[in-house]
């Protein structure tokens, strides 16, 4: 029986995992999928290795239906349907690791009860990271978990770029920026040092573009910026979430509209960004089938967001090099790429049109002055290589 790793990335409406058996050349793809619209109507998808769909499932009136009994579906479903491996340990990305936590870790007592009290400053992801931890904790008590960090690839950014204008006590309590995406980021890195090893060694923005999206401005595949912060709302205009705002407008929806603090994060978490504007759909795909003008708006404040943004990563960079384009819409839209290196063009930046409709791996065109590319992030593989690493700090393969 091959033994191998499960990996778990669940966000707010959403689990990702992975199997991966261990081969001596280290973790080999076994089996994938996605559990999405948890809250609303769950579906799910799984593929084993070749791309062959192993489950297609639908809930009937699966609203009501959380986190944690989906975990028992998904794992009743594992054990009867996937090839039967000796499974080592189970890799989950937990998104806030604080001041305290940045190198994968065993779960033990201590750390679940470290990683609750972050539980505040990641809403919508931390709470369901836990509850996937918890469940299989119950399901099998002596399986080894590791949590792997979102905040760690940040860990060492500039002390300058971690802080806000606020008194230092505070940043000395941990209010501060952290940065996330960090597991996309590592992939993003070591994916770039392979393909093109000389533009991995210069200054470039990754761009994670998914229904959570930030950037990140990388030196030597070291971040040295990002747009993210003390939480996963700040910076780019996201698909419920509204990115960087006016502090003032949080004092005066409390202080003048008789919203509760409650009510303000429930605004700006779930009712913002992409829906909010369009009051349509918090999903790129819908706002680009629609025809109502509020889409349009939606999508322009998008780009306008990201190229903004990217504007400011590009001074803590002193110029740039290379873009690329990862997640959801990062890695199938070419429409929004267009539109982001458009807003771009004062920097030479120039696309080749046919390569960006077809999510090539390299988007600009050869006199381009920055490189553009589309790298599939893959956050699971990262897991299992911190989880493997975590068990045997030796090598992490065994
Ligand atoms: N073909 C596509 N074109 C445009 N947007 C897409 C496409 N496929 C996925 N997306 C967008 O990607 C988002 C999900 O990205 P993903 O990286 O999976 O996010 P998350 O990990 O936060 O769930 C969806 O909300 C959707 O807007
Ligand atoms: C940190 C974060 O925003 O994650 P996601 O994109 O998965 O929502
Ligand atoms: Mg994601």
């Amino acid at each position: 029986m091959s033994r191998a790793v499960v990996s778990l990335n669940s966000g707010s409406s959403s689990i990702k995992f992975a199997l991966f058996t261990l081969g001596p050349d280290g973790p080999q793809h076994a089996a994938a999928g996605k559990l999405e619209g948890i809250g609303t109507a769950p579906h799910l998808v799984a593929r084993d290795k070749d791309g062959t769909i192993l489950i297609d499932r639908n809930w009937d009136d699966g609203s009501g239906l959380g986190h944690e009994t989906l975990l028992h579906d998904l794992f009743a479903w594992a054990g009867d349907h996937l090839p039967d491996p000796d499974i080592v340990a189970v890799g989950h990305r937990v998104v806030h690791g604080g001041t305290k936590f940045f190198h994968p870790l065993v779960v033990d007592d201590a750390l679940l009860a470290g990683l609750e009290a972050l539980c505040p400053l990641a809403p919508l992801h931390q709470p369901h990271n836990l509850a996937a931890i918890r469940a299989i904790r119950s399901l099998a008590p002596d399986l080894p978990q590791v949590a792997c960090f979102d905040t760690a690839f940040h860990h060492e950014l500039p002390e300058v770029a971690t802080r806000f204008g606020l008194p230092r006590a505070l940043h000395d309590k941990g209010i501060r920026r952290y940065g996330f995406h960090g597991l996309s980021y590592e992939y993003i890195a070591r994916a770039l040092r392979e393909a093109d090893p000389v533009l991995a060694s210069r200054r470039v923005i990754a761009a994670h573009l998914g229904n959570g999206a930030s950037l990140c401005a990388m030196r030597d595949c070291r971040s040295v910026d990002t747009t993210m912060g003390f939480t996963a709302l700040d910076g780019l205009m996201m698909g419920t979430r509204c990115g960087t705002i006016d502090p003032g407008v949080v004092i005066h929806l409390q202080t003048q509209e008789g919203m509760s603090a409650t009510d303000v994060e429930a605004l700006l978490y779930n009712q913002s960004g992409l829906l909010g504007v369009s009051g349509i759909s918090s999903d790129m795909r819908a706002l680009h089938k629609s025809d109502d003008p509020r889409a349009a708006e939606a999508i322009d404040l998008f780009t306008l967001r990201a190229a903004r943004e990217a504007s400011a990563l590009i001074f803590s960079l002193g110029g740039l090099d290379g873009i690329v384009f990862t997640a959801g819409i990062g890695e199938n839209d070419p429409v929004i790429r267009a539109a982001i290196c458009e807003r771009l063009a004062w920097l030479g930046i120039a696309i080749d049109q046919d390569a960006n409709a077809r999510n090539a791996p390299v988007i600009s065109t050869a006199d381009s002055e920055i490189v553009v590319r589309v790298i599939p992030t893959d956050e699971e593989r990262m897991i299992a290589i911190h989880t493997l690493a975590a068990l045997t700090p030796a090598g992490g393969q065994s």
